[in-house]
């Protein structure tokens, strides 16, 4: 196998899925081991952080982990980084109902990968965001809160894969990831020679 290839942690198979179908293309294999990584209380950047500190002390070598957040502008931001625990209580209905004594409706997707060359090498982090407003539910529940997130007068759910994968908060981060992974191929090579 030639060409960069990372190690990217997550117990959740949709974010896999996106994540190849983002970075396979631009030649970036993706290889994956399932963890359930602690996720602390504090910042998205922290909560990512932290998720990528415990995954290269388990695996010993390079990893990528992201965490995901939906943050309701209304809201000051929340659910944030627990819009795991939100969806899996207060599911597609709840979530809406928060946003009721508001008229501002709008959200933010934002992923951000955690990278980390190894225990006690520096983390960097790729962070996305896409603005969008939450509505009631719409298409094929699938993958957590794409019903309810509308981007452009479709829900992430109401868009093909390859649409969504082209305009969402994880294509925005992985971008600047495929930037930096080229930027450090060229370092290397370029140290190598020397
Ligand atoms: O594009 C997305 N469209 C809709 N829903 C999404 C998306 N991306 C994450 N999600 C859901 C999954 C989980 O309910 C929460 C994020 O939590 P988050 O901790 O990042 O994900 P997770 O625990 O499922 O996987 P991981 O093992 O990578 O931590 O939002
Ligand atoms: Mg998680």
């Amino acid at each position: 196998m030639s060409g960069p290839v990372v190690n990217f942690i997550t117990g959740n198979a949709n974010k896999l899925i996106e994540v190849k179908a983002i970075l396979e293309p631009a030649g970036i294999t993706v290889q994956n081991l399932k963890l359930d990584l602690p996720e602390i209380q504090g910042t998205i950047e922290d909560v990512t952080r932290e998720k990528c500190r415990v995954a290269a002390n388990v695996m010993g070598g390079p990893v990528l982990v992201e965490d995901t957040c939906l943050c309701f502008d209304a809201l000051n931001e929340l659910p944030g980084p627990y819009i795991k625990w939100f969806m899996q209580s207060i599911g597609h209905v709840g979530l809406n109902n928060l946003l009721a004594a508001y008229d501002d409706k709008s959200a933010q997707a934002v992923a951000t990968f955690g990278f980390s060359k190894g225990p006690g090498h520096e983390i960097l982090l790729f962070q996305g965001r896409t603005h969008g407003k939450i509505v009631p539910a719409r298409g094929p529940t699938t993958f957590g809160w794409d019903p309810i997130f509308e981007y452009e007068g479709q829900t992430y759910a109401e868009m093909d894969k390859a649409a969504k994968n082209k305009i969402s908060h994880r294509f925005k981060a992985l971008e600047k990831l495929r930037a930096w992974i080229e930027g450090d191929e060229i370092r290397t090579a370029l140290i190598l020679r020397i």
